[in-house]
């Protein structure tokens, strides 16, 4: 499908995020024609009758964006950390899936002053952050579960979203160091600023009136 002049296309997370994200875009008078949950269609039409959700997985956000192959996205600051900014802007902070990147280790442990190996799918963010420290790292790439890995002895130590804390617990770990704050941003193409600014605009400034309106209820 052609991305057109007078339409936009928003890519959307799908799983925890797209709970949070839905009613912010509906507070904006923008709702897919079906049900995202049950439907195993990829493309949703929506009440405007030029808008169009794309629901791809969170990873997968900041490359539509970037390539122009969708105007607008929504995704995690850990996501787009990971991902590295190109040929895409930070529109606004959408205050949902709130949680923090973390290094955790065993529960007592005492990380080395060596080499430290870590476990992360947060490969960039754990390299740029060890790096500022000069710190030497060993980066094990992961793609879940990475609690484990300390367990295992396969790392010394992971970096990994924390909310509750109750995974780290669960299995015998607890957070460390303190990396960045995370939410979800809405971001937008380059290009689809400059050639749509003005279909982006009241979108965006909906959007954020249901922030506002978000975060008075909360
Ligand atoms: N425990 C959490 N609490 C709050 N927000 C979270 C939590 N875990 C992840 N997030 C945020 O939600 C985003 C999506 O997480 P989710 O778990 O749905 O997808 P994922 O596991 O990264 O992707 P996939 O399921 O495609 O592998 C993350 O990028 C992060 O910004
Ligand atoms: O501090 P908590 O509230 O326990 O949340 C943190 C957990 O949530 C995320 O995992 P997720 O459920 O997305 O699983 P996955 O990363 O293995 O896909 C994250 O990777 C942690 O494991």
């Amino acid at each position: 499908m052609q991305q057109s002049a007078d339409s936009i296309t928003i890519a959307l997370s799908k799983g925890r995020i797209l709970k949070e994200t839905l009613p912010l875009f509906a507070a904006a008078g923008i709702e897919p024609l079906e049900d995202v949950h049950t439907s195993r269609k990829l493309i949703f039409e929506t009440t405007q009758p030029n808008v169009r959700f794309i629901i791809i997985r969170a990873v997968d956000v900041p490359t539509y964006v970037e390539y122009g192959a969708a105007d607008l996205g929504v995704a995690g600051k850990d996501v787009l950390m990971e991902h590295g900014a190109q040929e895409m802007y930070e529109l606004l902070d959408l205050n949902i899936a709130r949680c923090k990147l973390m290094t955790g280790k065993m529960k007592g442990a005492e990380v080395a002053h060596g080499r430290l190996k870590v476990a992360t799918k947060f490969i960039n963010i754990a390299r740029q952050y060890y790096a500022a420290q000069g710190r030497q790292v060993d980066l094990i790439k992961l793609y879940g579960g990475m609690e484990l890995a300390p367990i295992m002895n396969l790392a010394d130590v992971i970096v990994d979203i924390v909310d509750t804390g109750n995974t780290l617990v669960a299995n015998g770990l607890e957070a460390d160091e303190f990396i960045a704050d995370v939410s979800s941003r809405l971001i937008a193409s380059r290009l689809a600023l400059k050639m749509k600014d003005e279909k982006i605009r009241p979108i965006v400034d909906m959007l954020e009136a249901a922030v506002a309106n978000n975060g008075a209820n909360s």
